[in-house]
């Protein structure tokens, strides 16, 4: 395995409301990109504001960083993060059968969701103070309850790969592809994306706050958007739930 990646600060606590909230206590004091995982939450949280369960075991942690970029494209780190979060998974049970990315950027195994990420930031459009990419990963455990209508859940367990081992796994796969994102752009990032995307070409629902928009499932564009063929035409879809 490769070692712990140059550059990157890692802070581990027993203990923490959300390792989002802690990201955004830590963020106007960074010097570098820092990881930080809890061993358990009291206050995980996911996107669209719900709650997200942290059985005991479960893997929790966030990247906080300073980006120099405008939000639009530290935006697409979305994608790069659930490319590495693909890659540690794989790593940590030594395939990828099975595994897939949601758009946009849960992790899917045998069609349950086995991991979700969450974006947070701080600042303005044109210079953000920090940004916080959250990562939360059935390690151990599914959680008791998940939201109706949504995929089932997964785990890892079995595999007996721990929370620490989890992050080194997680933190080397990121640092290869923000590499790649920094120095090549999006498109290599849209393309790997693209080739582990769950029912590319099939038939999806995206629920945006306003609309239900059901369509086949084209790509993603260069913006990141979710791209749908309907019978009114072809939707770039900038954020919304996907449901199969
Ligand atoms: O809704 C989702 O799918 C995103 C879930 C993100 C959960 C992770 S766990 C680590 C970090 N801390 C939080 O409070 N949430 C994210």
């Amino acid at each position: 395995m490769r070692g712990w990646p140059e550059g990157y600060g890692r802070r581990v606590l027993d203990e923490v409301d959300s390792t989002m909230d802690e990201a955004a206590r830590r963020g106007p004091e960074l010097a570098g990109p820092e990881w930080i995982m809890a061993r358990r939450q009291t206050k995980g949280r996911g996107r669209r504001g719900r709650h997200w369960r942290d059985p005991k075991g479960n893997f929790a942690a966030t990247l906080v960083m300073r980006p120099g970029e405008g939000a639009e494209v530290v935006a697409l780190r979305s994608f790069v993060a659930a490319l590495a979060l693909y890659d540690a998974v794989a790593a940590a049970r030594g395939r990828t059968e099975g595994l897939a990315l949601k758009w946009p950027n849960d992790v899917l195994l045998n069609g349950g969701k086995l991991a979700g990420i969450l974006l947070e930031s701080a600042g303005t459009a044109a210079g953000l103070s920090h940004f916080a990419i959250g990562i939360g990963v059935n390690l151990a455990e599914v959680p008791e309850r998940v939201e109706e209508g949504a995929v089932p859940p997964a785990s890892l367990a079995g595999t007996g790969v721990t929370q620490d081992e989890f992050l080194d796994l997680l933190a080397g796969a990121y640092a290869d592809w923000e590499a790649r994102f920094v120095t090549y752009g999006f498109a290599p990032v849209r393309e790997a994306w693209l080739a582990r995307a769950a029912r590319l070409g099939e038939v999806i629902t995206a629920r945006t706050t306003r609309e239900e928009i059901v369509g086949t499932f084209e790509t993603v564009d260069e913006q990141g958007n979710l791209v749908l063929s309907t019978p009114g035409g072809r939707r770039a879809i900038a954020a919304a739930e996907v449901f199969f």
